[in-house]
């Protein structure tokens, strides 16, 4: 149901509208890509992409941007504003938030180094949003391979689609909370790196834990392959990551990547367009908000 052509008629500016503010978004702060990307993945999960995700919590409404995996870590929704904005100046009224963020994630990646792909449109906004179902749905980072392909395969994504939007992790940066187990109790892991990421993040909980590590130190701000071979090396920076390359049956797809850049690059372009299309609202369903963060 969502087509590429989608706006061709209705907005023909839409896809060079975008591009720029993504552009300087990240110009301005590198790591801006990868928190657009994370948005798109943190939404796809909750109610399909609905872009519920991006509704603001009011007095009477609770959205989903203080549930476990949001709160104090999500971000990025000024930036989302400002394409909304620039896109509402081209063409009043008719494109939805929901295939904003999905044209906003394609840029950040191209943007970054990475693939490109056609993105899907036709979309339209959520009226509702899920806090329990992004506490639900979306895996943290100590979960191991069983509950890592389960929270995929509900959202009708297999392992191998897991493996390779893991891939995602090639930028961006987490907070010590996230991998101080990891970095600390462990030993699936590198007796060095585990030494030299344990220098920014107390082991004790409560200190340090909103510093911050690259996901991928080596090439944090080039969406590459990188994220593969550190997986590899024990490097992997959360529990989850190492998961997908311990002695499991993912093990081969992970080695296939640390030196195939391009087949990752074509596996992921697919992958983030089956993610795309979980559960879109068409047709009268939902609405084109005027506003990414409240209903109309
Ligand atoms: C496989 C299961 C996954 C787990 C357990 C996981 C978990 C996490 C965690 C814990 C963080 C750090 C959050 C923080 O410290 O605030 C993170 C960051 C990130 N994740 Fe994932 N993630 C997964 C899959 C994905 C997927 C599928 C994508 C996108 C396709 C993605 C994109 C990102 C990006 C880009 C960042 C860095 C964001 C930033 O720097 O703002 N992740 N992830
Ligand atoms: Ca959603
Ligand atoms: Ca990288």
């Amino acid at each position: 149901q969502l087509s590429t052509n989608y706006y061709s008629s209705t907005c023909p500016k839409l896809f060079s509208t975008v591009k720029p503010v993504v552009q300087s978004a990240i110009s301005k702060e590198n790591r801006m890509g990868a928190s657009i990307l994370r948005l798109f993945f943190h939404d796809c999960f909750v109610n399909g992409c609905d872009r519920s995700l991006l509704l603001d919590d009011t007095a009477n409404f609770t959205g989903e941007k203080n549930a476990n995996p949001n709160k104090n870590s999500v971000r990025g929704f000024d930036v989302i504003d400002n394409i909304k904005t620039a896109v509402e100046t081209a063409c009043p009224g008719v494109v939805s938030c929901a295939d904003i963020l999905a044209i906003a994630a394609r840029d950040s990646v191209v943007i970054l180094g990475g693939p490109s792909w056609n993105v899907k449109l036709g979309r339209r906004d959520a009226t509702t949003a899920s806090m329990s179902g992004a506490n639900n749905n979306i895996p943290g980072p100590s979960s191991n391979l069983d509950v890592l392909t389960s929270k995929f395969s509900a959202q009708g994504l297999s392992t191998t689609d897991m493996v390779t939007l893991a891939g995602a992790h090639t930028i961006g940066q987490a907070r010590c909370t996230t991998f101080r187990s990891h970095i600390y109790n462990d030993t699936n892991i590198d007796s060095s790196f585990a030494s030299s990421t344990q220098s920014s993040c107390p082991a004790t909980s409560g200190s340090g834990d909103d510093n911050l590590s690259p996901l991928d130190p080596k090439t944090s701000y080039t969406f590459d392959n990188n994220y593969y071979k550190n997986l590899i090396n024990q490097e992997g920076l959360l529990h989850s990551d190492q998961e997908l390359y311990n002695n499991g049956s993912t093990d081969s797809q992970v080695k296939t990547y640390s030196t195939n850049p391009s087949q990752f690059n074509s596996d992921f372009a697919a992958a983030m367009i089956k993610m795309g299309d979980i559960s879109p609202l068409t047709g009268s369903q939902g609405q084109i908000r005027k506003n990414c963060r409240v209903v109309n």
